[in-house]
């Protein structure tokens, strides 16, 4: 089959790929140059060695770019859907311009896919009335559905091929045509929805369901400090009920997906209210953790922070929504810093950032030396293999105070205290 992709990041062009290794023709389009003129060189901007020879592979071979979309039997919409705060409301500019991109080249027949995570109800009220005007009716004349997409960063290629896919199509044939296209490449099971709206209210439910278990360990952490219980022993105690598994507590919670799609519920309801509590949680972290930075030291001014992790996550190079860089921001404002330091320090804090997963153009980092040498405290903010293996003696010999704030819990607290560092954990 032939299928068109626009948007060649990173859910594009891992499903561009998808499709080609699995004996389709892909076109794919993007509206960026840069981008495509990269992947006409063979040179994606993909940092996970696999999905890199994944992507590579798939250029080799059926996976032809091109400067504009072309007519195909499926069109898939892979653009981005970015969260408006101003409006508070999703932005579907990418989506409907897809959607107009797409509207002169549809023939009957044809396809439509939308897999952007976008609010419940976008594909049967935004795209459709879009599409219509080409004079094909979605649902009649051509087929239009809705299939997310669940791959976790950092396991991209594995989960883009095992885990199971939600599809929803706007009415039975549309499901069945798409069902026809994703059931020629191997995923865990194709579980059908009623109805594309469904299935797009499904995805949001699998991230806010996340963000809402994440926010319950913070929560916990919160509540523990005042009992002086240790909240990762409680944790572990807790989850040997055969019905209770929570996740861990951290720093924040990153990334483009956790941190945005859980808001598109609010879009068109007023009884968000659990699901907004626990971004709000969740988005409290940094600042307590700036909060433990702060207090270890006694004051902020004239100190020197290392931040160990730009990325959101451990083993990512993504720095979207980046706890650490929300700690960076809070510790070097001086206004915050006279906020939350008791004795009220002025100076800004200097901040060091190091990251070995990260390599961005806008900021500066340092080497894990540089970052430490001399500096009062370091705060580990992403669980990269890089620092399970940090040596106390080597980091010790490098800080001018033994100060380790680890909200991860990356590091063994007893060897650490055992060469004179004060960890400080959540
Ligand atoms: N990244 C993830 O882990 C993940 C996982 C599941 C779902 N999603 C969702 O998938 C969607 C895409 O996310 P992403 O991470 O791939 O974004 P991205 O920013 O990496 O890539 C999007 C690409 O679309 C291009 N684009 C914008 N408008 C276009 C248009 N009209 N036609 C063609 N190309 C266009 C951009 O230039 C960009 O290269 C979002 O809705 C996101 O929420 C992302
Ligand atoms: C339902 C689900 O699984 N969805 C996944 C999610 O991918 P993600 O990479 O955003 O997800 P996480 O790995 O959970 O990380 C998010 C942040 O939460 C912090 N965290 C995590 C666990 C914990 O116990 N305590 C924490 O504090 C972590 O450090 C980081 O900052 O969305 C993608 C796009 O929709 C999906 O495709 C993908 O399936």
């Amino acid at each position: 089959m032939e299928i068109c992709v626009h948007g060649l990041g990173y859910i594009g062009l891992a499903t561009a790929s998808l499709f080609v290794h699995n004996g389709h023709k892909v076109i794919g389009y993007d509206t960026d140059d840069r981008v495509r003129r990269r992947l006409e060189r063979g040179e994606p901007e993909v940092t996970e060695e696999e999905l890199e020879t994944y992507v590579r592979d798939a250029l080799d071979g059926e996976l032809t770019i091109s400067s504009h979309p072309e007519a195909a039997d499926y069109q898939l919409i892979c653009v981005p859907t970015p969260y408006d705060r101003d409006a508070g409301r999703a932005d579907l500019q990418y989506v409907e311009a897809a959607a107009r991109n797409v509207r002169p080249l549809l023939r009957a027949d044809d396809v439509v896919v939308l897999e952007s995570t976008v609010p419940p109800g976008t594909t049967a009220t935004v795209l459709s009335p879009i599409l219509a005007e080409s004079g094909l009716e979605p649902g009649t004349d051509i087929g239009l559905g809705y299939v997310p997409e669940t791959m976790l960063p950092g396991n991209a290629v594995t989960e883009l091929q095992s885990n199971d896919r939600i599809l929803g199509g706007i009415d039975a044939d549309s499901t069945a045509a798409i069902e026809e296209l994703y059931g020629t490449v191997p995923t865990g099971d194709l579980r059908v929805a009623p109805d594309a709206t469904t299935a797009e209210f499904v995805k949001l439910v699998q991230n806010a369901f996340r963000d809402v278990n994440i926010a319950y360990a913070n929560t916990l952490a919160l509540t523990a400090r005042d009992y002086g219980v240790d909240v990762r022993e409680a944790i572990r105690l807790a989850n040997n009920h055969p019905r209770v598994d929570i996740l861990r507590p951290g720093p924040g919670v990153g990334g483009h997906c956790l941190p945005v799609d859980p808001l598109f519920f609010a879009e068109r309801s007023d009884e968000t209210q659990l699901v907004d509590a626990a971004r709000r949680v969740n988005d409290r972290m940094p600042g307590y953790v700036a909060d433990l930075v702060a207090e270890a030291l006694g004051t902020l001014e004239d100190k020197t922070v290392a931040i160990l992790g730009v990325a959101y996550k451990g083993n990512v190079d993504d720095t979207r929504n980046s706890p650490g860089l929300e700690i960076a921001r809070i510790l070097s404002d001086p206004e915050t810093a006279e906020l939350r330091v008791a004795d009220g320090g002025m100076g800004a804090t200097e901040i060091r950032l190091c990251d070995p997963h990260v390599t961005s153009p806008t900021l500066e980092l340092e080497s894990l030396a540089d970052a430490l040498d001399g500096a009062d405290a370091a705060v580990l903010t992403s669980a990269h293999d890089e620092f399970a293996d940090l040596d106390p003696r080597r980091v010790g010999s490098l800080l001018g105070e033994r100060v380790m704030v680890d909200p991860l819990a990356l590091m063994d607290a007893d060897s650490w205290e055992q060469h004179g560092f004060e960890l400080v954990g959540i």
